[in-house]
């Protein structure tokens, strides 16, 4: 659906030149959410603002449903650009215009019908929740009411493609949540691909099907989100996982203990993915093995819809029935990581 081959972006201030995007690639399938998460400075922002191109690379290209936008002229671009709506951080409503007026205003501009404008916006006004607050201003709305005016007017044209620009980082973790469910109802619905960038793990945990981690103008690793979020291998996508299973100092002098035990034991970091997260795989495997172990450090979260679990466990048992423990629950599709 869209593909960005080799994107090369620079900037030049005076006689400075910084290089936002150097030879990207990315290619997100039509029906997705794909998320694109980085650092302040990585170059999420050229890279969304390249797809539509509001900001024009270098070099590469930029191919959107078939067609590549890098070699069109600028009517025949206008034309494109009206299947790739965008919403952004800061909303860029009107701040004159009504609410309707809004959602409107790209149908005003494509010369559309009163009576269809009417039609359409009062539909995307119920969409959205807003049908009571369409001649309100957006000075009297709240950022979660913002967004979803920017969401409804970014529908009006009926787009392929959503774009969004850190769509969510302006509101408050409640609002996050109500925003992000919209836009999930909204690619289930309508069969909408969604970019997303963002700088936030729980944006991508919660509605993304793909990642692609940028770094330095670059992606660095992309995959499904439990792919790249339950194994990361890039250091700055541990940086971003960090927070879901923390190394703080109590856990690694946990870890570290094993001289001072009177048995012999293995730190593991076990993870269940999907339906195995609520199975007793582990207190049914020890049982067998007659290995003990101790807890410490857990989560139990979702992915989008699928639960997942993470546990860092110490074993504790003869060596032997230890190596069997770990076999055992590899063999049941539990991923196993020993970590002393
Ligand atoms: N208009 C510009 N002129 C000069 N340099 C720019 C311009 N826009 C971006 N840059 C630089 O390009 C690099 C990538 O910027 P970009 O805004 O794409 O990153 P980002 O990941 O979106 O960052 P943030 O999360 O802080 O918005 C940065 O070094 C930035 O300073």
């Amino acid at each position: 659906m869209i593909e960005l081959k080799n994107l090369t972006k620079e900037y030049s201030a005076g006689n400075r030149i910084t290089t936002a995007l150097s030879g990207l690639n990315l290619s997100v399938d039509k029906g997705e959410i794909f998320g694109v998460i980085g650092h302040s400075g990585a170059g999420k922002s050229t890279l969304i603002r390249c797809i539509n191109l509001l900001e024009r690379p270098n070099s590469g290209e930029v191919w959107v449903n078939g067609v590549n936008l890098t070699s069109l002229r600028t009517k025949q671009l206008q034309a494109e650009r009206r299947k790739i709506g965008m919403i952004y951080q800061h909303f860029n409503l009107l701040s004159s215009a009504t609410v309707y007026e809004n959602i409107a205003f790209p149908l005003r501009l494509a010369h559309i019908s009163n009576q269809e404008i009417e039609i359409k916006v009062n539909d995307l006004l119920a969409l959205v929740g807003l049908e009571e607050h369409h001649d309100k201003y957006p000075a009297q709305l709240s950022g979660g009411q913002k967004q979803r005016v920017g969401i409804a007017r970014a529908l009006a044209s009926d787009p392929e493609v959503l774009l969004c620009d850190e769509a969510t980082s302006a509101l408050d973790p409640q609002t996050t949540d109500s925003i992000l469910k919209l836009l999930l109802d909204i690619n289930k619905r309508f069969h909408l691909t969604i970019v997303l960038i963002t700088h936030e793990m729980h944006v991508i945990q919660s509605i993304c099907d793909r990642v692609g981690v940028i770094h330095q103008g670059g992606i660095v690793e992309q995959g499904t989100v439990s792919e790249v979020f339950l194994k990361p291998r890039h250091p700055i996508t541990r940086d971003f996982t960090r927070g879901e299973l923390d190394h703080s100092d109590l856990l690694m002098q946990a870890i570290n203990m094993k001289s001072e035990l009177p048995f012999s034991s293995q730190v593991v970091k076990i993870t269940f993915l999907g339906g195995k997260t609520y199975e007793s795989i582990l207190s049914r495997t020890v049982r067998e093995t007659g290995v003990d172990f101790a807890i410490l450090q857990g989560t139990i979260s979702t992915l989008k819809d699928t639960p997942y679990g993470q546990l860092i466990v110490r074993f504790e048992g003869e060596s032997e029935y230890i190596s069997t423990t770990i076999h055992k629950l590899v063999s049941q599709g539990l991923e196993v990581e020993v970590l002393d």
